[in-house]
C-alpha cells in the first residue's frame, strides 16, 4: 500500500491514495504491488489503529495524523482525518491543502479548483502550482459556528462570545468556536509563557466540551497579527492548525481584538486568513510533499492491522 507524507507549516499527514485510479502508485512512481505483492484491500484496514501506527515517530512514519482520499459522489473526492490517537476529525486545514496537491500534482484533476467532500461539509479549494506542483492552496472554510449546542460546549447561555471554564481551581477565559471540529480559543499576553501543555489536554477533556476539543493559545500583536500555539485534539502540540487559525480570527474578531483579516504566526509559519462580509472563512498557506513509499506488509501485520 502507497503512502505520501505531506506537511503544511510542519503539521504533517501520511496521505492514502484510495481513489482506486491513480496517486503515487499509478504514476508510475513505484507502483501499488510493484514489488510483485498483492496490494492490501483498503477493507482489511482499521483506519483508527493505522493512525496510531503510522504516527507514531519511533516506530512509524511519524506524523500528526492519517488523511484517506477516497472516492466523492458530490465532490472531486472525499477526506477522512484519524488524529496520531486515532480519534476521527471533521475537518483539517492544513490537511485539505495537501489532498489538493495530492489531486493535482498527480494529474488526478486538471483544474486549479477543487471540491473536496469533508465532515464540515463539500469546501472548495484554490491550488497555486509552479511548474506543475502546488505550492499553496487557498481553502473556503465556510461559516464559523458560534452557538455552544452545535460546536458542541456546554458552556453559558448560548450567546456570549466569552466563556469561563474551571479547570480545577483556575479559571480559564475560553472563546469556542466550531470550523466543523470543535476549537477553545485562550488570549494570553505572553504566548513563550501560555501553559500549552498543562492546559491543553485539560481543556480537551474537559466536560465543557462533549467531544473533546482543539485549543488555541493567541497573542495579538496588532489588529493584523496574531501569534499562536495549538494543541490539537487527538494530536497534542502541533506546528501548526489550519481550522485553529481561522478559529483564532473569527474569535480575536469577534471580541474586538483584531480587524477580519489576520496573519497568524505559528511555530510552524504563517497562514493567512480572512473573515468576508459574508460570514465565509477563508485560509490560506502552504504545502509540501515530504516523501512516497510503500507500508511494509509485515509491519502491517506484526502490529495486528491486517484484519484477517
Ligand atoms: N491540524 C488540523 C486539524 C486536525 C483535526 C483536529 N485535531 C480535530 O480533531 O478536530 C488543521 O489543520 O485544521
Amino acid at each position: 500500500m502507497e503512502f505520501a507524507k505531506l506537511h503544511g507549516l510542519g503539521n504533517s499527514y501520511v496521505y492514502l491514495n484510495l481513489l482506486g485510479d491513480g496517486g503515487p502508485s499509478a504514476r508510475g512512481e513505484g507502483g501499488q504491488g510493484s514489488g510483485g505483492e498483492r496490494p492490501v484491500p483498503p477493507g482489511a484496514l482499521d483506519w483508527a489503529h493505522l493512525a496510531r501506527a503510522v504516527s507514531d515517530r519511533g516506530t512509524g512514519i511519524g506524523s500528526d495524523g492519517l488523511i484517506l482520499i477516497l472516492p466523492s459522489q458530490v465532490a472531486d473526492a472525499r477526506m477522512r482525518i484519524f488524529n496520531a490517537d486515532g480519534s476521527e476529525g471533521e475537518m483539517c486545514g492544513n490537511g485539505i491543502r495537501g489532498v489538493g496537491k495530492v489531486l493535482y500534482d498527480r494529474g488526478l484533476v486538471r483544474s486549479r479548483h477543487v471540491r473536496v467532500e469533508t465532515l464540515a461539509g463539500i469546501l472548495a479549494l484554490e491550488l497555486f502550482p509552479e511548474d506543475g506542483r502546488v505550492q499553496r492552496a487557498r481553502v473556503q472554510m465556510g461559516r464559523p459556528i458560534l452557538e455552544p449546542a452545535r460546536i458542541p460546549a456546554r458552556l453559558g447561555d448560548g450567546r456570549a462570545p466569552v466563556l469561563e471554564v474551571r479547570l480545577e481551581g483556575e479559571e480559564a477565559v475560553v472563546t469556542p468556536v466550531s470550523m466543523g471540529n470543535p476549537h477553545a480559543v485562550l488570549f494570553v499576553d505572553d504566548l513563550a509563557k501560555a501553559p500549552v501543555q498543562e492546559w491543553g489536554p485539560r481543556l480537551e477533556h474537559h466536560p465543557a466540551f462533549p467531544n473533546r476539543t482543539n485549543v488555541e493559545f493567541v497573542a495579538v500583536r496588532d489588529a493584523a497579527t496574531l501569534q499562536m500555539r495549538v494543541w490539537e485534539r487527538g494530536s497534542g502540540e502541533t506546528q501548526a492548525c489550519g481550522t485553529g487559525a481561522c478559529a483564532a480570527a473569527v474569535a480575536a474578531h469577534l471580541t474586538g481584538r483584531a480587524g477580519r483579516e489576520v496573519a497568524v504566526h505559528l511555530p510552524g509559519g504563517i497562514l493567512n486568513v480572512r473573515w468576508d462580509d459574508s460570514d465565509v472563512v477563508w485560509l490560506e498557506g502552504p504545502v509540501e510533499e515530504v516523501c512516497q513509499g510503500r507500508l511494509d506488509v509485515e509491519w502491517l501485520r506484526r502490529r495486528g492491522l491486517l484484519r484477517p
